[in-house]
């Protein structure tokens, strides 16, 4: 369903007035796409959907459609919450070009495993496209163990997970072993990419691969046609990179290397983000700089 490779969750750049830059929006779009990426990813964390307003995601998801089309490109579109009959409500009304809908564990509520497998199973009925799973438990309040990640992976509907539980724990392992062949396993955890390509995931959705985005898809590739080596040294480079980018909350790294880098015109970001501090940003531009001299 959805490829192998890495998909880009594209930041919201903002202009200095405070409206969505949609033309920013979809420069970083065709670049994502020219540079490597399989896919992208609209209104999601990344993109600080939560501080967008209707009108503006709507905004974003239409450049973002567009940019997709053209390219011939799967995107997925961040939802969910942690009220089931309204994001059944709003997956409902998706465009059908969508090649699937990244929906976050119901977050802050902390149901019941079975609360939690009944959501998952009213939205893979609602949903006119296949869910991925986005397990963040340092964001949701909420850890499931391999068990239940892979009995809602069994539901109609449920295609893959975003798999950002912060480790290579126990249950990140028998999730890889276990899972039921095409149900889908991307890292959500920029640093931990390379470590979970090692063990099968199918590729990984990062913010950090709006930076050096054909490395990104170069270390997916070196690790599925076997190339140890060679994907260790790209995972190790790459991982320092996305240290320097998640140094503070993330998007606010990423948008200042890509204001750095003049790729959009503002580093903005709405609150309760902070700009990155001017530290956090050098640090990140060293490692940028240095991945492009290798
Ligand atoms: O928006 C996303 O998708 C991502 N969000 C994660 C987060 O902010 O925790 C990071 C990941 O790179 C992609």
């Amino acid at each position: 369903m959805l490829p192998s490779g890495v998909l880009v969750p594209l930041v919201t750049p903002f202009t200095p007035d405070d409206r969505v830059d949609r033309d920013a929006v979809a420069r970083l779009a065709h670049e994502a796409l020219t540079d490597g990426a399989a896919g992208l990813v609209a209104l999601g964390t990344t993109a600080e959907a939560a501080t967008l307003d209707t009108a503006e995601r709507a905004a974003v998801l239409d450049v973002c459609r567009s940019v997709a089309r053209e390219h011939n490109a799967p995107l997925v579109v961040g939802a969910g919450s942690n009220d089931t009959a309204a994001t059944a409500r709003a997956l409902a009304a998706l465009p059908s070009d969508i090649a699937a809908a990244l929906v976050v564990v119901p977050p802050f509520t902390r149901p019941s495993v079975d609360g939690v497998v009944a959501h998952f199973r009213a939205l893979g009925a609602a949903s006119p496209v296949p869910l991925v799973v986005y397990n963040v438990p340092y964001r949701t309040g909420l850890t499931l163990d391999a068990g239940t990640v892979l009995r809602v992976a069994a539901l109609p509907g449920v295609a893959a997970t975003k798999h950002s539980v912060g480790a290579v724990d126990p249950d990140t392992v028998a999730l890889l072993a276990r899972r039921p062949a095409g149900f889908g396993v991307y890292a959500g955890d920029d640093i931990l990419a390379s470590p979970l390509l090692a063990l099968g995931a199918d590729g990984g959705i990062l913010a950090s691969a709006h930076v050096h985005t054909g490395r990104f898809a170069d270390l997916v590739s070196a690790w599925h046609n076997g190339e140890v080596d060679r994907a260790r040294a790209i995972g190790h480079r790459l991982a320092a990179l996305s240290a320097a980018l998640f140094a503070e909350p993330n998007p606010v790294v990423v948008k200042a290397v890509l204001h750095a880098q003049s790729r959009i015109g503002t580093p903005a970001v709405r609150l309760p983000l902070l700009p990155a501090s001017p530290a956090a940003t050098a640090t990140a531009m060293v490692h940028v700089d240095r991945l492009a001299q290798d």
